[in-house]
C-alpha cells in the first residue's frame, strides 16, 4: 500500500519547492536587461531600501544616496531596488536628457502612480494627479487665470507686500526680546506663506502674522518670559498660532510626504487616513473651502451676465466659481442652482492643491536663502549694498521701497542671488516618472510601466555621452545654455556664476529646473519668485543676519515634502 501512495507526496513537495523558489525568485530583486545597477544590492532581499533607509535615517535626506549610484556605477542611467518584489526603479541623471523628458517626452513618462496615489486620497478632482492628456490641459487652461501675470500683478502683488512688510515688523519685535540672541524663524515664512495663498485664494486675509507681533510685543514689555542667561542660546518666543487651516495644510502635507517615503504608499496612506485626527481635519478642510465656494457662487450669481463677463477675478475661488457660471450661461443654463457634485469637487479640489503646493515651498526656499545669506556674510554685504543703491529712500528716508520698484527694477546681482539660491536650495530634488510606453534613454532599454527618478540638480558635472545616444530634441538643445556645468565648480553658493563679464544676469548660463520644465511645470512659478523677491528685498534692507553660533549652524537637509534645512536660526541686527 505505501508503495503505491508514496509518488503522490514526493510530487506535492517537488510542486511546493518548485513554488517557494519561485515565490523567492519573485520578491528578490530583478534586474532590467542592460540597465547598471549593484551587484551587492540585487542579491539581497531589500535590494537598495537597506542602504536608502540609512542614508535617510544618518542624513535625513535619501537623495544623495539616490543620485550617487549614477557617478558610482559612471552611468547617467542606471537601476535601484526599492522594495522587494517590485520592479526596478530606474535613476537618469544626465540634466540635458531630464530637460528633454520633461519639455518633450510626457507621451513616454508620464505622472507616476507613486505621485498620484499620494495625493489622490485627498484631491481626486486636481489636475496634479492627472496624467498629461486632454483632461490635464483643460483643466489648466482654466485655471491659468491665477498663475497669469494680470493677476498676480492685480491681485497678488499688494497682498504679498502687505504680509512681507508683516514679517519684517515680527522679526523686527522678536529681535527685540531675543536681545542679540538666536532664534527659530521658519514659522514666520510658514505662516506668513500661507496667509498669501490663503487670500489669493479666498480674498480673506489673514492676521496671524501681526497677532504674532503684537504677542511678542506684549512679551517684551511685561517682562513675561526669561530669556535663557547665554547670549548664544536660543531664545524663547512666543509660538506663532497659526490659523486653523494652516495647521490643516500642514497636516495634510506631512501625510502625503509620509506615503512618498513609504516603501509601500498605498499601505501608509490606507493607516494614515484611518486615524480619527485626519478625519476630522478632512471634514474640516472640506466644510471650510465648500463654504467659501458656495458663497462665491451665491454673490457671482446675482450678478447679471454682463457684469459676470467684465468681472474681475479678484481671487482663485473667484476664478473657479466664475469660469464655472460662465459655462453655464454659454449653454444657457441658470445661473441660480447650487453646482453638481463633480463641479464642486472639481473647484474645490483644484483650490486645495493650490494651498498645498503653494505654501510650505515658498517658506523653504526662503529659509535656505537665509542661510545662504549668514553663510556668506560678503555676498550678503553686496547685495545690500546694491539693494541700497537701488532703494536710496530706505536709506536717507527711512522708507521701504515700493512694491512695484522692488519687482520691476532691474537689478543684476538680485536676479543673480535668486537665481543661485534656486539652484543650490534644490528644493525639490526628485522628479518622478513612470513610463507610459516601452522606451528608450541614452541607448537604454526601459520596459513601459517603470517608475523613473529624474535628477534635475544642475550641479553635478555630466558624464561624457556621446550625442548619437541622444534624441533629436536633446541633440537640438546642446547650445540652449552657455554650458551644463561650471568649471569652477558647483557645490559652492556663487550667485556670480550667472552674471556675465558686463555684469548683466545671464538666465542662460545654465539649465534652469527647479520648477520643472515642459507642460507639467510648475503652475505657482510666478507667484513664487514674485513672493520671493519682494521678501528677499525687504529682509536685507532692514536687517542684517550675523553668523548663528557653532551647532545652529547646520547647511544639513532634510526631506519633508520638499527638501528642506534641519535648522533654520537667525540672530538679527535691524537697520
Ligand atoms: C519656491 C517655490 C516653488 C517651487 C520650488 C516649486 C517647484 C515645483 C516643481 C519642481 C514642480 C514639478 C513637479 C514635477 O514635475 O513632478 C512643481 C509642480 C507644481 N507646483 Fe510648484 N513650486 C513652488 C511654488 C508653487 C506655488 C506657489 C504653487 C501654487 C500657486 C505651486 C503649484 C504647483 C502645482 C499645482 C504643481 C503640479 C503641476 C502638475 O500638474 O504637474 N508651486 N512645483
Amino acid at each position: 500500500m505505501s508503495v503505491m501512495f508514496e509518488p503522490l507526496p514526493l510530487a506535492a513537495v517537488g510542486l511546493l519547492v518548485f513554488v517557494l523558489l519561485y515565490a523567492v525568485r519573485r520578491v528578490y530583486p530583478r534586474p532590467l536587461p542592460g540597465i547598471p545597477y549593484n551587484a551587492a544590492s540585487a542579491r539581497s532581499l531589500w535590494g537598495d531600501a537597506t542602504g536608502l533607509m540609512e542614508a535617510f535615517k544618518r542624513t535625513g535626506d535619501p537623495n544623495k544616496y539616490i543620485f550617487k549610484q549614477g557617478r558610482d556605477l559612471d552611468s547617467p542611467v542606471s537601476q535601484m531596488f526599492l522594495a522587494p518584489g517590485s520592479k526596478p526603479t530606474v535613476i537618469i541623471d544626465d540634466v540635458r536628457e531630464v530637460k528633454d523628458i520633461l519639455s518633450h517626452r510626457t507621451h513616454e513618462f508620464d505622472r507616476a502612480p507613486r505621485t498620484q496615489d499620494a495625493y489622490r486620497a485627498l484631491l481626486p478632482h486636481c489636475s496634479l494627479v492627472k496624467l498629461t492628456g486632454p483632461a490635464f490641459k483643460e483643466q489648466r487652461k482654466f485655471w491659468e487665470g491665477v498663475t497669469g501675470i494680470p493677476f498676480l500683478r492685480r491681485v497678488a502683488e499688494p497682498k504679498m507686500y502687505h504680509y512681507a512688510l508683516g514679517v519684517v515688523e515680527l522679526f523686527r519685535a522678536q529681535t527685540e526680546l531675543a536681545a542679540g540672541r538666536p532664534f527659530a524663524c521658519f514659522d514666520n515664512f510658514d505662516v506668513a506663506a500661507f496667509e498669501l495663498i490663503c487670500d489669493v485664494v479666498f480674498g480673506t486675509p489673514g492676521s496671524a502674522i501681526e497677532d504674532a507681533r503684537a504677542e511678542v510685543v506684549r512679551a517684551t514689555r511685561g517682562k513675561t518670559i526669561q530669556q535663557p542667561a547665554s547670549i548664544d542660546s536660543v531664545a524663547e518666543l512666543p509660538t506663532i498660532q497659526k490659523p486653523e487651516m494652516c495647521s490643516d495644510v500642514s497636516f495634510f502635507i506631512s501625510t502625503i510626504a509620509k506615503s512618498l517615503k513609504s516603501i509601500f504608499p498605498p499601505w501608509t496612506l490606507w493607516y494614515l487616513r484611518q486615524q480619527p485626527l485626519h478625519k476630522q481635519r478632512l471634514a474640516q478642510k472640506e466644510s471650510t473651502i465648500d463654504g467659501h465656494i458656495e458663497a462665491a457662487r451665491a454673490r457671482l450669481a446675482r450678478l447679471s451676465p454682463e457684469q459676470l463677463k467684465d468681472l474681475d477675478e479678484d481671487s482663485a475661488v473667484v476664478t473657479g466659481v466664475r469660469r464655472q457660471l460662465l459655462a453655464r450661461l454659454r449653454r444657457g443654463e441658470s445661473l441660480d442652482a447650487r453646482f453638481s457634485k463633480l463641479a464642486q469637487k472639481e473647484i474645490h479640489d483644484e483650490l486645495f492643491m493650490i494651498l498645498v503646493a503653494g505654501h510650505e515651498t515658498k517658506a523653504v526656499l526662503l529659509s535656505w536663502s537665509v542661510k545662504f545669506l549668514m553663510a556668506n556674510p560678503n555676498k550678503q554685504e553686496k547685495l545690500r549694498q546694491v539693494l541700497q543703491a537701488a532703494f536710496p529712500e530706505r536709506v536717507s528716508k527711512g522708507e521701504q521701497p515700493s512694491v512695484k520698484s522692488i519687482l520691476y527694477t532691474s537689478i543684476p546681482y538680485l536676479e543673480a542671488f535668486m537665481e543661485e539660491s534656486i539652484r543650490y536650495a534644490n528644493t525639490s530634488p526628485r522628479l518622478v516618472r513612470m513610463t507610459a510606453t516601452d522606451t528608450q534613454c541614452l541607448g537604454y532599454r526601459i520596459p513601459k510601466g517603470v517608475t523613473v527618478f529624474l535628477n534635475p540638480y544642475i550641479g553635478t558635472k555630466p558624464l561624457d555621452i556621446p550625442e548619437g545616444l541622444r534624441t533629436d530634441t536633446s541633440r537640438g538643445s546642446k547650445d540652449n545654455f552657455e554650458s551644463y556645468w561650471d568649471p569652477s565648480g558647483m557645490d559652492e553658493f556663487a550667485p556670480e556664476r550667472w552674471l556675465n563679464e558686463d555684469g548683466s544676469f545671464n538666465p542662460r548660463k545654465f539649465p534652469r529646473l527647479a520648477f520643472s520644465a515642459g507642460p507639467r511645470m510648475c503652475y505657482g512659478r510666478n507667484l513664487a519668485l514674485m513672493e520671493f523677491r519682494v521678501n528677499l528685498v525687504l529682509l536685507v534692507l532692514n536687517f542684517k543676519f550675523e553668523q548663528v553660533p557653532k551647532g545652529l549652524d547646520s547647511m544639513e537637509s532634510q526631506q519633508r515634502l520638499f527638501r528642506m534645512p534641519q535648522q533654520i536660526y537667525v540672530r538679527l541686527t535691524p537697520l
